[in-house]
């Protein structure tokens, strides 16, 4: 019975690790790594090369004061606390120690304390945070707990280090998003449409795929344009509309949406732009004008809008000099880029080389079998592997209903507001009336 009992228990846990490795982390994983850590976490410092020889005075105390061997100062040990997905450590960084020295360690690391993925992050001047994470948090997605909307701040998609990345429209105004065919575009904007609609937002839907995607949204939209020659009258109007707003900031003597009082602030507005090379290719010489009025139109709104609350979300596969006049320039004043799988090494360049270089080769090694996974920056260098919780449309457009009441008044939208998509019952629901039971 004993080994019986201790062969199932083996399995059991051998099945967890696969299965459902939250729970073995949690109940394995957690206890034995944070178990290595505290043994070894002076020798591997060592060896790994971060540690710095103490000062003359600490030497000199050391030796003949506490009359020890004087030993190379590892970084201070703050804080250790585990999550369901890894290991959080603090440390207090000596001086002659960068947080670059323990980024370029933390290969090392993560081979020596046997776990999935080591990030460092800088928390303050002389703090950094070792996140680690026990398993691939990526191979199934679960955000965490307390990441919700709030403010202009939507969770869309968890990162390799287990935190969730925010798109936080105050802090990153403008953003383009890339990727090949398949690659989990439509699903990551899902998500930023799921967690958009609940939010006090005006949202503005361009999708000239004749709206594919985004009619599905339509109860939530308060505009929405399915044709270039719709996109052109729309992205006029929400130029008149940014130049009100700068008068009504001008008669208050403000500089941004935000320093007005409440009462008088206009809604912030989020403008979705899907597949943006239809709004920039042309077919006849007459499309030249209204292209010429749509890339100047997004350029503007682009350079200057952020102050008045209308952000730009641009999506695509490609964005780069052969859509034609305008498109780099574009391209550079939207600082958030999200870059999934590619098809080639240029496009990753398009989305990431001019705002975080080191990206560019993780963003060309994404598998096509982890659809929505992508790499995100910004322009403070910064980067990280994201992935998305799997959404389908029919979710995304279950909240856009929930929170159609949350659609604001805009009159200078009123004319290209969507009407909702024909009903479509909800997933189980039969249209097909049931027979009546006889007898
Ligand atoms: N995070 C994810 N997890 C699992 N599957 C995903 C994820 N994101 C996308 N997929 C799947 O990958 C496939 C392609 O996703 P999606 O339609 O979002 O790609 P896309 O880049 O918008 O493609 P296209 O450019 O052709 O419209 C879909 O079958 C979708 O279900």
């Amino acid at each position: 019975m004993e080994v019986t009992g201790a062969l199932a228990g083996a399995g059991g846990l051998g099945y967890a690790r696969v299965r459902a490795p939250r729970v073995y982390w949690s109940l394995v994983g957690l206890p034995v790594t944070w178990g290595r850590f505290m043994l070894t976490y002076r020798s591997t410092m060592d060896v790994c090369g971060l540690t710095v020889q103490p000062s003359r005075l600490r030497a000199f105390l050391v030796r003949n004061v506490a009359r020890r061997e004087v030993l190379p100062i590892p970084p201070k040990v703050r804080r250790v606390w585990g999550t369901s997905t890894g290991l959080r450590v603090t440390l207090r960084l000596p001086a002659g120690l960068e947080p670059a020295d323990l980024v370029a360690a933390s290969e090392r690391l993560r081979h020596a304390w046997g776990v999935h993925s080591v990030t460092v992050v800088e928390t303050r001047p002389g703090y950094v945070e070792l996140r680690m994470t026990g398993y691939d948090v990526l191979s199934r997605v679960r955000m965490p707990r307390g990441a919700r909307p709030e403010g202009l701040a939507v969770p869309v998609a968890l990162r390799e280090d287990g935190t969730a990345f925010v798109r936080d429209y105050r802090k990153v105004p403008m953003a383009l998003t890339l990727g090949a065919n398949n690659s989990g575009k439509s699903v990551y904007q899902r998500n930023l449409v799921k967690g958009l609609a609940q939010l006090p937002v005006a949202l503005v839907g361009i999708d000239c795929k004749r709206g594919v995607e985004q009619s599905a949204y339509a109860p939530r939209l308060s505009a929405l344009a399915t044709t270039p020659d719709d996109a052109a009258s729309l992205l006029d109007a929400l130029v008149a509309e940014m130049e009100s707003r700068f008068d009504l900031l001008s008669t208050h003597g403000v500089s941004d949406l935000w320093e007005l009082p409440e009462a008088l602030r206009p809604v912030p507005v989020v403008v979705l732009v899907d597949e943006v090379a239809e709004l920039f290719l042309i077919s006849s010489k007459k499309d030249e004008e209204r292209r010429e009025r749509i890339v100047t139109a997004l350029i503007r709104l682009a350079q200057m809008a952020r102050a008045v609350g209308i952000y730009l979300e641009v999506c695509g596969q490609r964005f780069g000099s052969e859509l034609g006049k305008g498109a780099t320039m574009l391209r550079a004043q939207l600082t958030g880029r999200v870059v999934h799988r590619v098809n080639d090494k240029q496009t990753a360049e398009m989305g990431l080389a001019d705002v975080a270089p080191d990206a560019v080769l993780a963003a060309s090694l994404i598998p096509p079998e982890r659809p929505g996974t992508a790499i995100a920056a910004d322009s403070s260098g910064g980067w990280a592997k994201i992935r998305t919780p799997h959404i389908t449309r029919d979710e995304a457009t279950a909240v856009c209903r929930q929170f159609a009441h949350l659609v604001p008044d805009l009159p200078a939208l009123e004319p290209f507001r969507p009407h909702s998509p024909v009903d479509t019952p909800a997933p189980g629901v039969s249209l097909v009336k049931p027979l009546p039971v006889t007898d």
